[in-house]
């Protein structure tokens, strides 16, 4: 393609390093790239995400892809809504990031050695249930910021730890400060956390093809594909007390004539059921499908966690990831 190829993004550390990747690799292939900063409501406020709605970090790119100020829009997976956008498609997703969450907290501890009543920051409803779940005591103190704010709270004794995603760490070359990488069984990350989403105009097919040929993963749009699809059939939007992680691995299937090697997709999957100050209560599972039946694979999970009690979900107490 000879024409140069805006890709627009957020300006804050981690967008521009995120956007980067995907520009780097148009320029390997020998593209012309220009990297056009868009700012978002999400940026320029730090009221809560619940105050400010959902799609914050999102809709300003999508409307400038729209506009045609832009040709390509690169955003963190975990902040799109769920909801799809009339005339933007998915155009790729590339290699995902280590998707768990980090522990950052004073003095090299990790969750385990942390005292009861010790103070831990997060924004997140997600996290707050299933810090709450551990049972050891800790006080979730709500905060919000880029990256640096958050991990200055606890450099500067403010705080006793923050939870943070790991892959914004990695990328923004900050993982020395990691403490713990919490384990998924504690702590289930958000749908399509540490993957990144590379949208352009339906109509654009030029750029749809190059996009999907040079930078898709496929093993991870099979991966997010099952947790976005368990997080819509929620109902729960983008912000919800509700943790998924998905892998591909490899099976065997029984043909009759010897074993076959086949890729499957193993979700597992954490909703909150009445998250308040007193309790919580966590609801869980998992399960396993061939890699073309991600998304049906979210749904039956959904309706799993529907059954169990995750209905109660529904309603206010949307905040971010
Ligand atoms: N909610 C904000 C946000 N959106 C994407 C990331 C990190 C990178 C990623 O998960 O892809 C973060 C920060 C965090 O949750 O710690």
């Amino acid at each position: 393609m000879t024409r140069t190829i805006r890709i627009g993004t957020r300006g804050s550390a981690l967008a521009l390093t995120q956007t980067g990747t995907v520009a780097d690799a148009l320029r390997k292939a020998g593209q012309e790239v220009e990297i056009v900063k868009v700012s978002t409501p999400g940026d320029r406020s730090s009221a809560p995400i619940a105050e400010i709605g959902v799609g914050v970090f999102t809709s300003a790119l999508r409307e400038a892809l729209l506009n045609k100020q832009v040709d390509v829009a690169v955003h963190s997976y975990k902040d799109l809504p769920t909801a799809p956008e009339r005339g933007i498609v998915l155009a790729a997703v590339p290699p995902r990031e280590d998707p768990r969450d980090a522990l950052i907290a004073r003095d090299g501890l990790t969750l385990g050695e942390l005292p009861s009543g010790a103070r831990i920051g997060t924004g997140s409803p997600r996290r707050t249930a299933q810090l709450r779940a551990l049972g050891l005591g800790f006080e979730v103190v709500p905060i919000r910021g880029n990256i640096d704010t958050r991990l200055n709270k606890v450099f500067d004794g403010e705080l006793d730890a923050v939870v943070l995603a790991r892959a914004g760490l990695v990328r923004l070359g900050r993982a020395d400060v990691i403490t713990e990488t919490l384990d998924p069984i504690q702590m289930l990350p958000a749908p399509a956390q540490g993957a990144l989403a590379v949208e352009c105009r339906v109509d654009d097919v030029d750029i749809e093809h190059l996009l999907r040929s040079i930078v898709d993963d496929e093993a991870t749009r099979a991966a997010v594909t099952a947790e976005r699809a368990m997080l819509a059939a929620l109902e729960a939007g983008c912000s919800a007390p509700v943790g998924a992680l998905a892998e591909v691995v490899e099976d065997y299937e029984d043909t009759g004539a010897g074993d076959r090697v086949v890729e499957r997709v193993s979700l597992r999957g954490v909703a909150a059921a009445g998250l308040d100050d007193e309790s919580v209560q966590l609801l869980r599972a998992s399960a396993v499908a061939g890699k073309s039946e991600a998304e049906q694979l979210g749904r039956d999970l959904a309706a799993e966690l529907l059954d169990l009690g995750a209905g109660a979900l529904s309603g206010p107490g949307r905040e971010s990831r």
